[in-house]
C-alpha cells in the first residue's frame, strides 16, 4: 500500500500539487493518467526522494510496516521503491548488461554475488534482450534503450515500481509486451506497479485502478470501468469520446 496525506508542492512561486490524499493498493497495475502538466511527474519525483517532500506524508508499506520516505535510509529507499523517470541520462559506454548489473547495485553495494548474475540473466531472457546483451547503450535505438532501462529499474526487484510514461518509443509489440509483463509482476510477484499513461486505451486495458489527475489535484480514482468515462475524458482532455466496452473493460474512441 501506498499512503499519501496532505501532499503538497511548489516550485518557486508556483503551486504544483495541492493537497493530495491517495491510498493505493498493493499488488496491483496503477495507472496515472492526466493532462500535459497535471502534476504526474512532480508527484512521483517527490514520491520516489528525487525531489525533497515540502509537505505532507508518503508511505510505502512493507511487510505490514510504513516506509516513511522522509525517515527511511536510502538503501532501504532503494530496495523499496525504483522509478523510471521520463529524462533518463544514461552512460553510452555501458554495455546493456553492466546497466542491468547497475540496477543491483543497492543489493550488492559493488561486488554482484550469484544472485544479482541469476537475477540479471533472467530480466535479460523475460524482456527479449540477449540480442542486445553486449551492446554499448549508445548503439541502440530509442525503443530498445526505453525497454533497457525498464528492465534495468525490473532488476532493482523493489516492491514497488514508478513508470514515468514507459511506453514512449515502444511499438505495438513491445508495448504490449510491457504491459502483460507489469501485470504479471503484480499478480505473480505482488508488486505494486504505477504507470504514468498517456494511451488511455492502455491504461483501460490492463490497469487495475486508475487515477486521474488534472491541475495538480486528484480528481478520480478506480476501477477502468468505473472512471473512465465520456464525462471523465471531457474533463481531464476536453475531448469528446465515444467509450465502448471489450470484455468488461472500456475502450474509448475519439469522436471526430
Ligand atoms: N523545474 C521546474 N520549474 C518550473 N516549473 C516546473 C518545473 N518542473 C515542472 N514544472 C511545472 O510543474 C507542472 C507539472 O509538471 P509535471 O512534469 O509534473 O507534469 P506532468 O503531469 O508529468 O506532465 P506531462 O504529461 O507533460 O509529462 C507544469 O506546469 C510544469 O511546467
Amino acid at each position: 500500500m501506498i499512503t499519501i496525506n496532505n501532499l503538497s508542492h511548489h516550485i518557486g512561486k508556483q503551486h504544483i500539487l495541492h493537497d493530495i490524499d491517495l491510498s493505493l493498493p498493493p499488488s496491483q497495475v496503477i495507472a496515472l493518467i492526466g493532462p500535459n502538466g497535471a502534476g504526474k511527474s512532480t508527484l512521483f519525483s517527490v514520491m520516489a526522494r528525487l525531489q525533497p517532500l515540502q509537505s505532507g506524508q508518503v508511505s510505502f508499506s512493507v511487510d505490514n510496516e510504513a516506509r516513511d520516505i522522509v525517515s527511511c535510509d536510502a538503501r532501504t529507499l532503494a530496495t523499496t521503491v525504483a522509478m523510471l523517470s521520463q529524462d533518463n541520462q544514461v552512460q553510452g559506454r555501458l554495455r546493456v548488461h553492466e546497466l542491468l548489473m547497475f540496477g543491483r547495485y543497492p543489493y550488492h553495494q559493488g561486488k554482484p554475488t550469484t544472485t544479482d548474475v541469476q537475477k540479471v540473466a533472467e530480466i535479460i531472457e523475460r524482456f527479449e534482450l540477449a540480442p542486445l546483451a553486449d551492446r554499448f547503450l549508445s548503439t541502440l535505438s530509442g525503443g530498445q534503450r526505453q525497454r533497457v532501462l525498464i528492465a534495468m529499474i525490473v532488476c532493482q526487484d523493489t516492491p514497488y515500481l514508478l513508470l514515468d510514461e514507459p511506453l514512449n518509443n515502444l511499438d505495438m509489440y513491445h508495448a504490449g509486451r510491457l504491459m502483460r509483463e507489469l501485470r504479471k509482476l503484480s499478480q505473480v510477484e505482488q508488486k505494486t506497479v504505477v504507470i504514468v499513461l498517456h494511451d488511455i486505451n492502455q491504461a483501460a486495458q490492463f490497469a487495475d485502478t486508475v487515477v486521474m489527475m488534472k491541475e495538480g489535484t486528484v480528481t478520480a480514482v478506480g476501477r477502468p470501468a468505473d472512471v473512465i468515462t465520456q464525462e471523465t475524458m471531457k474533463e481531464l482532455y476536453n475531448v469528446d469520446v465515444t467509450v465502448l466496452n471489450h470484455q468488461g473493460r472500456p475502450v474509448i474512441v475519439d469522436t471526430v
